[in-house]
Formats: structure tokens, C-alpha cells, sequence
């Protein structure tokens, strides 16, 4: 007899799925239970941790990742982490524990009511099985709905009674199916963006993290240099799409309307590849264009298409656009971009290090191709700005800002990655306490991530905020007296804090030679204990 989950398993392997991350109650350990051999479990102390290093994960792979959490209160404590992975189209695949199915009704202890409402609007599908037969069918429409364009996260709620049931006698035709999307946009698609963008007297490109996510960072190259045109990255970057000392690189769109503009002025033809239109961020009102600028947005995401406040849309896979088009579109005759200046000398300080100077310390620290997972809310300007991206997946960010990504995302991009990346955390003093339990996994399973923790005492992107709204000194902005070393020695993870240019470049060095995982703290303000 095959069992319901045998079947399901069956189902995984065959989407190449190999890891699971999570953490179990009692209603999950009959899925365990069927586990197979050749299958990894990664265990996170909290259900948050859980999903970002899956999230990490994923996005490093491009691949499926898998997660088991416990019922509503484990889904509960991941859905915070399900804002970022559901704008990243991360295609995790979420399996719950549910009660035993008959007692579901009477909301026994541990029930998930009404589970496939729980994670909306955060995921793409949410179900749970009609029968304890259909879960094999779910689990296979649950991986495929995660991979098909738009990717992103799915959820399926599985009483733990349904996994020794028999499996129904189709179950076979579901390890072998495919499903497979349109390759490319249509020819006249293609010839209408290439006539626009050859036609154009000042073009700009403002990619997004689907160009990054396809690995199509070369393609965007190739169409720049045709059209010897800058480069900008969408606003809210939560990947970077475009190399970032290439002298077409102009660096992060601000997240407000009115700057958008400002900085499209005077180009006659935008075209936004892989990304929303646009993911502002400060409320700062002004035209959405300039006057006279044509918008051509090109996304995998038809919700994206539909929702964006102007501009002109095409959907379908971003990466063999940009391809397409950077082979058709002529080379304007235009000069090319003379070479940028490299990145500012940093100031330096005696009591602390300032984040220019850490980041050019990492980038100098770093071996080549390191993958840097950023939660340093204030600091991101200062980062791109010595920044030395090259690489495809070299630069992860929460992809709405839900803080506690960037601990766990780095743990599950170094698993991701093995010995072929290293992995840096630069994560604010702050963001840090949400996501802190990956520490733990970190030391357990020996994941050699290089954690950087920026330490300034507050949430500084709230005092910049507060600036902007004005709101002056509100209660919540510091976190004083925080010790990351005793924290994560807590949590196994050897550590170091530091305060000058110096200790910091040679923990720095320590922690990258080092073959298991390494906190670095650094104050990077003025008078922080
Ligand atoms: C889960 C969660 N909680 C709270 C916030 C609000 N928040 C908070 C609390 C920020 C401050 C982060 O401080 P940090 O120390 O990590 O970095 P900076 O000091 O560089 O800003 S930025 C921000 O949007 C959030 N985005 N996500
Ligand atoms: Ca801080």
C-alpha cells in the first residue's frame, strides 16, 4: 500500500525539493515521520527565523524551498516574514499541521481554524485538502503554483491524521508532471519595446529584482551599452540587477513619487524591467512623470501590469526580454558613459566606525562573488555607494521591509550557496532581534555566514522618518544597551565587538577564514556603549 505520504514526498523529491526548514509541534510529526532518506531538515527556533532562511534559500537557488511550520500558531509567527517573500516571489511552499481532520469542526487544541484564510492575502494559493486522497494533488498544485509565474509562496494546511491513509491509485501520474509558461513575450511585443528604445532620444533603464532573479544582469548590461544610456535601480531594491561600479550605474531610485520624477527628467523613453511601478516609500507627492517621458514597464507579474498608476505594460519573462531586446535594438551611436570615479574615501572616527567606512572594510574583507543579505534600514545609500556588486543573487533585502530577514535569509543563502559564496549579514542593531534565533541554526549546522551587526543604538531609519514626518522625539526610536556578543555566544556563534577601523578589519578577516559562522559587532555611532 502506498501511503498519502509516501505519495506526498514522492511529489516533493520529484520538484527536486531536499531540504525542509522548520519547526514541529505534534501535528506535524506524522509528515516527518515519511520524510526520506536523502531529505535534510533544518531546524529554526522560531516559526520567523524559519521562513526567512527558507526565503534566503530560495532566492539563492531560484528553486522551491519547503517549510513545515506548526498549525495556526507557527503560521502565525511566519507570516510577518510572508510580506517580504511574497513581493520577492519566493516560491516557498508551506505545509501546516492541521488536527485530526475529524475533530477539526469541534476546534480541539492545536486546530488551524480555518487554515487556507490564515496566510492570505500573503500567498498566491492556500488550501486544505477536501481529503486525506487529494493531499498528494495539492501538494503537486502547490509546488506548481509556486514555480509558474508570478512565483511566490503557497500554503497547505494537512490534518496529521490524512499522512498513514492510503493514497489513491492516481497518485502516480503527479511525480512526473510539468507545467511549463510561455518562453518569451509575443514577436510584436518585442519589436514594439525595441522600436521605442531605439526611437528614444534620451533613454533610461530602471531595473528590478526579477532581473537579478532571472540572472539576467548581462542582458540588462548588453541593452545599456546598445543604448549608452544610465541605469537606475527601481526603488525598495530588494535584489540588485546591474553592476554596481559600471559607468551606466546611477544607483537606487528614491522611494518617492516626486524624486522618481526628478530623476526621470529630461529622458524621453523609461523602461522598468522586473519590477513594480513603483514601490514608493516616503509619502513625497509630484507629478508620477515627467512631462513628455513615456513609461514602457516590463514584468512577470500580470498584478503588477494592472495595478501600476501609468505607464504602459507587457507581461512575461523579464530575463528572455531583456535578451531579446538588447540583440535587436541597434546601437544608438551615442558616446558611451565614460568610466565612474570609484567610491568615495570614507571618513573615518576614533570611537566608532561610520557605515561608509565598515562597508568599504567588507567590500575590501570579502572574497569575490560574496553575497551580501542587508537589513541596515538607515545605511542602504551608504552601501550601494561602496558597494562592488558584480554577481547575480549579490545583494538580498527584505522585499517589504518586514525587519528579521536578514539573520535567517543569510543562514539560508550560505546553505544555499555551500562553498561556492561566501554569505555576509550587515544588519542593523535592531533588525537583528527579530530574526536573532538564526544565530542558533547557525552554530548547529556550522553555516559559515559572516554576521555584521550595526550597531548605532536606535532605529535610525525611524529618526530619519520622524524628520520627514516631522513627529520630533516619539517614544520607541532607541535600543541602547544591547550586547550582540553575549547574545550570540548565547546562541553559539563566536563573537567580537569592535569600535575603531582597525579591530574591525581584522575581525573582519578572522570571521571570513574562519569555517564556521562569526558575529562581528561594530559601533558605528558616536558615544553607543
Ligand atoms: C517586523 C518589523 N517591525 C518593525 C518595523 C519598523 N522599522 C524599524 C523598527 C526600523 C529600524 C531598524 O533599525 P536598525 O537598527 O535595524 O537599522 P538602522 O538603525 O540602520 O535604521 S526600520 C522599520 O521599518 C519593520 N519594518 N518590520
Ligand atoms: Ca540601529
Amino acid at each position: 500500500m502506498t501511503t498519502v505520504g509516501e505519495a506526498g514526498w514522492q511529489v516533493l523529491t520529484a520538484h527536486g525539493i531536499d531540504t525542509v526548514f522548520g519547526n514541529p509541534g505534534s501535528n506535524e510529526l506524522p509528515f516527518l515521520a515519511a520524510m526520506p532518506d536523502g531529505v535534510r531538515y533544518v531546524l529554526g527556533l522560531h516559526e520567523g527565523a524559519v521562513l526567512g532562511m527558507a526565503d534566503g534559500y530560495a532566492l539563492a537557488t531560484g528553486g522551491p524551498a519547503l517549510v513545515n511550520l506548526h498549525a495556526a500558531s507557527g503560521s502565525g509567527n511566519a507570516m510577518g516574514a510572508l510580506t517580504n517573500a511574497v513581493y520577492s516571489h519566493s516560491p516557498l511552499v508551506l505545509t501546516a499541521g492541521q488536527q485530526v481532520r475529524s475533530t477539526v469542526g469541534q476546534e480541539v487544541m492545536l486546530t488551524n481554524v480555518d487554515a487556507a484564510a490564515l496566510p492570505r492575502p500573503l500567498v498566491k494559493y492556500a488550501a486544505e485538502p477536501a481529503s486525506a486522497q487529494d493531499v498528494p494533488r495539492a501538494l503537486s498544485q502547490a509546488v506548481h503554483t509556486a514555480l509558474l509565474d508570478p512565483r511566490g509562496p503557497v500554503y497547505l494546511s494537512v490534518p496529521y491524521d490524512d499522512w498513514s491513509r492510503e493514497a489513491g491509485p492516481d497518485t502516480a501520474h503527479l511525480p512526473s508532471r510539468r507545467a511549463t509558461a510561455a518562453a518569451e513575450l509575443g514577436e510584436a511585443a518585442l519589436s514594439e519595446l525595441a522600436g521605442a528604445l531605439a526611437g528614444a532620444a534620451n533613454p533610461v533603464l530602471v531595473l528590478g529584482p526579477q532581473v537579478d532573479a532571472d540572472r539576467a544582469n548581462d542582458h540588462a548590461v548588453a541593452l545599456a551599452e546598445r543604448l549608452a544610456c544610465p541605469v537606475w535601480i527601481a526603488p525598495s531594491a530588494s535584489r540588485c540587477p546591474f553592476p554596481t561600479r559600471h559607468p551606466a550605474f546611477r544607483g537606487i531610485l528614491p522611494a518617492s513619487v516626486r524624486d522618481v520624477s526628478d530623476r526621470l527628467a529630461g529622458h524621453d523613453v523609461v523602461l522598468v524591467a522586473g519590477a513594480p511601478v513603483f514601490r514608493y516609500h516616503q509619502w513625497v507627492p509630484g507629478d508620477l512623470l515627467p512631462a513628455g517621458t513615456r513609461l514602457l514597464h516590463l514584468t512577470a507579474d500580470p498584478a503588477e501590469a494592472a495595478r501600476a498608476p501609468m505607464g504602459e505594460a507587457w507581461v512575461g519573462p523579464v530575463g528572455p526580454a531583456l535578451a531579446a531586446l538588447a540583440g535587436r535594438v541597434p546601437a544608438s551611436g551615442r558616446e558611451p558613459l565614460p568610466p565612474r570615479s570609484g567610491p568615495p574615501a570614507p571618513r573615518g572616527a576614533e570611537d566608532h566606525v561610520p557605515p561608509q567606512q565598515l562597508f568599504a572594510l567588507v567590500r575590501d574583507a570579502a572574497p569575490a562573488g560574496t553575497v551580501h543579505v542587508c537589513e541596515s534600514t538607515s545605511t542602504i545609500d551608504d552601501f550601494v555607494a561602496q558597494a562592488d556588486l558584480t554577481e547575480p543573487g549579490s545583494y538580498l533585502f527584505p522585499a517589504s521591509g518586514g525587519l528579521g530577514f536578514g539573520l535567517p535569509a543569510a543562514v539560508g543563502a550560505q546553505l544555499a550557496h555551500g562553498e561556492a559564496r561566501r554569505v555576509v549579514a550587515l544588519v542593523g542593531d535592531g533588525s537583528a532581534n527579530y530574526g536573532i534565533t538564526a544565530l542558533w541554526t547557525a552554530a548547529q549546522y556550522r553555516v559559515p555566514v559572516v554576521f555584521v551587526i550595526l550597531k548605532n543604538g536606535t532605529y535610525g531609519a525611524l529618526r530619519g522618518f520622524a524628520g520627514l514626518l516631522g513627529t520630533g522625539e516619539t517614544p520607541g526610536l532607541d535600543v541602547p544597551g544591547l550586547d550582540f556578543v553575549k547574545i550570540s555566544e548565547g546562541y553559539g556563534v563566536p563573537a567580537v565587538s569592535v569600535s575603531d577601523a582597525a579591530s574591525t578589519a581584522a575581525a573582519l578577516k578572522d570571521a571570513f577564514a574562519a569555517d564556521g559562522p562569526r558575529l562581528v559587532e561594530v559601533v558605528t555611532a558616536p558615544g553607543v556603549a
